[in-house]
Formats: C-alpha cells, sequence, structure tokens
C-alpha cells in the first residue's frame, strides 16, 4: 500500500544584514546606529512547489531580503530590534490577504484575485486571475552587532561606535490571526569572578576527583533568552515601553547578581544557585517579563600543580596561577517562569 505522508514546510532568507543610521543632531544625542542579521521563515500554503514544479505560490526568498531592507528604510522613528521585527512578521502575514479583502486576514485557503486589465491599444480588456499565497506564520529572529557609543575625553560621541561583546538578540513569531510571541536575549555574557566561589556536597561515587572546594574562580559565558507576555498585536505597549532599554535592565541585573556588592562580592555555592538567583531578579524586578531562560556553562579554570610522583609539591597551587580551559566544560541551564503563566 502506498505510503501516506503529512507534508509541513517553511522557508525564509537568514543572515539579512542590514544596518540603519538615525541621524538626530548632537544635541539630541547624537546619530543612532544598529547593525542587525535578521532571518525571516514564513509559513505559507506553498506546498505545490515541493510536490510539484508549479512554484506560483511562492514568495520568493529574495524579494523577502529585499522587504527587510524596504522596512528599514520606512523607519524614519527609531525602532528596537524587537518592533522591527513585529513590523516584518505583520508585513508577511497580512500582505498577501490584504489585496482580497482589505487586510482582516481571514481565509483560510489560498485565494484567487481576477484582474481586468486594459491593453491600451484599446483592444478588448481581458482578464487574469492570479493565485496568492497564504502566509499563515513568520517567524522573524535578529542578531544585534553590539556597536557602542565612544566616549572621548569623557564626552560621548555624536556619531563615533566602537564593537563591544555580548549581542543582544529577539525572536517574535507573528500569526495572521495576531497572536504574537515575544522573546528577547543575551549572547556572549562573558562573566567572571576571582573568588567568593565553591563547590562542595556533592555526590562523590567512586570516579568523583574533584575536590570540595570554598575558593575557585567562576567564569560563564551567559545565553539569555525571556519572554514578553505580550500575546497578542493589541496588546503591544504602546511608545514609553522600550525593548532596548529592558534589555540593558536585565543585563544589568544579570552581572548585578552574579558579582554581588562590588566591595565585598557574594557567595556562590554552585553556578546552579547562582543561576537561579539571576533570573529569580529579572523576575522579581520585570512583571514584563514573564519567563526567562539561562544557559550558564562553567567554564573551568584549573589550579596548575607541578610535580609528580619524582617530584611531588615541586610548586605547590596557592589560588593563583590556574590553566583557563574552555573544553570540556559544565553545562548548566534552567528556565524560571512566573507560577500562573502559560509557556
Ligand atoms: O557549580 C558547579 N556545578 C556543578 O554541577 C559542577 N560540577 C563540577 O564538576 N563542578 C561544578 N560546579
Amino acid at each position: 500500500m502506498a505510503g501516506r505522508f503529512d507534508l509541513q514546510g517553511r522557508h525564509g532568507k537568514s543572515r539579512v544584514r542590514v544596518s540603519r543610521v538615525w541621524r538626530r543632531p548632537a544635541e539630541a544625542g547624537g546619530h543612532l546606529f544598529v547593525e542587525w542579521s535578521v532571518a525571516v521563515s514564513v509559513v505559507s500554503d506553498c506546498l505545490p512547489s515541493y510536490t510539484s514544479d508549479d512554484n506560483s505560490a511562492i514568495v520568493a526568498t529574495d524579494s523577502i531580503k529585499n522587504t527587510v531592507y524596504v522596512k528599514a528604510k520606512e523607519c524614519t522613528e527609531v525602532v528596537s530590534m524587537e518592533e522591527f521585527a513585529v513590523i516584518l512578521g505583520r508585513h508577511f502575514t497580512s500582505l498577501y490577504s490584504q489585496v482580497g479583502n482589505g487586510g482582516d486576514g481571514n481565509f483560510s485557503q489560498p485565494f484567487m484575485v481576477c484582474v481586468l486589465l486594459y491593453k491600451s491599444s484599446g483592444a478588448r480588456p481581458f482578464m487574469k486571475v492570479f493565485l496568492f499565497e497564504q502566509v499563515s506564520e513568520a517567524t522573524v529572529t535578529i542578531v544585534e552587532r553590539p556597536w557602542e557609543r565612544v566616549a572621548v575625553d569623557g564626552k560621548p560621541h555624536s556619531h563615533g561606535f566602537k564593537l563591544g561583546s555580548e549581542k543582544h538578540t529577539t525572536e517574535v513569531n507573528v500569526k495572521k490571526s495576531g497572536s504574537l510571541l515575544i522573546n528577547s536575549g543575551i549572547q556572549g555574557y562573558s562573566l567572571l569572578k576571582t573568588t567568593q566561589s565553591g563547590f562542595e556536597g556533592f555526590v562523590r561515587d567512586r570516579y568523583t576527583l574533584l575536590p570540595e572546594t570554598r575558593e575557585r574562580i567562576v567564569a560563564t559565558e551567559v545565553t539569555a533568552w525571556w519572554r514578553y507576555p505580550f500575546e497578542h498585536i493589541s496588546q503591544l505597549p504602546s511608545k514609553p515601553f522600550c525593548f532596548t532599554q529592558r534589555y540593558q535592565d536585565v543585563k544589568k541585573v544579570l552581572a548585578d547578581t552574579f558579582f554581588g556588592p562590588p566591595d565585598v562580592g557574594v557567595y556562590s555555592p554552585s553556578v546552579q544557585n547562582t543561576l537561579y538567583l539571576m533570573a529569580r531578579e529579572v523576575l522579581t524586578r520585570f512583571p514584563d517579563i514573564a519567563s526567562v531562560q539561562l544557559r550558564m556553562p562553567n567554564l573551568h579554570f584549573i589550579p596548575v600543580n607541578l610535580g609528580g610522583k619524582e617530584n611531588p609539591g615541586l610548586v605547590k597551587f596557592a589560588d593563583d596561577v590556574y590553566m583557563p580551559t574552555d573544553e570540556p566544560h559544565g553545562t548548566i541551564e534552567a528556565t524560571l517562569s512566573r507560577a500562573n503563566s502559560k509557556l
């Protein structure tokens, strides 16, 4: 018996690199500059293109790329990358229905539009039928290159930037119905402290060699994702809420909790506990964040002990010289959500 198959597909364009400058006068804070790597992926009714040579319902990924540049141009007011991702998501999920139904987007099938075309020669008009694709869903992912304004002689420069390290990311999913998911995050946020960290009381089995300690270096490269509670386009906050500012706030709360007060720090009994406290602080401080996921590899700094059988204790380690490693590393991650939130 011939098999029956269920086909699902999506297509889009990845790594569309776009920069946008908003040229404000120096008195208003100077130029704003962003560099984004955008990926757009749409779910659409173009299954015949997979199963046959019929491409008539495909929005070309080249057009998707061009749309990113056009929409960036149209953003004459400063936008955050979350807002830009929503603009793109709405564009792709509404564009093809607007032609036929005035924009309320309630088609469940691909639809046809009949257009009467008139020839300039005055010949009889003829009718052409277009089949428009239904984009039911769009996912837009953006990673920002961290250009930061420089300061010269302690004064913020009006149009000079240097590259920083950690990156702001976002992933936005928009459905034709208007339903929405906005996740934002941080990638490559490297944090280290030279003391106030230990690891004791863990399981000892016959392969355990790791000594217990209350004194070690702890280092990690945080990847964070958090979810905003806006579940429909209509719930999007109006202006004063700024996703970019919230990103800066979350970054600060994560670091402040990791390090503790500047003079004394805070003791970390495990990466697990520090991760939890960081996530909890984010949810406590920001009611507009519904859940937060943290991934914190434990990047080991191994105490160097020279010696061996012949020369035991040739050079004794005294919390001073370490061998930095990034492979292998511990992998520690958790998600913290509000108890009443639906994930
Ligand atoms: O903070 C830590 N958590 C662990 O789970 C772990 N495992 C390990 O070997 N060292 C550490 N450190």
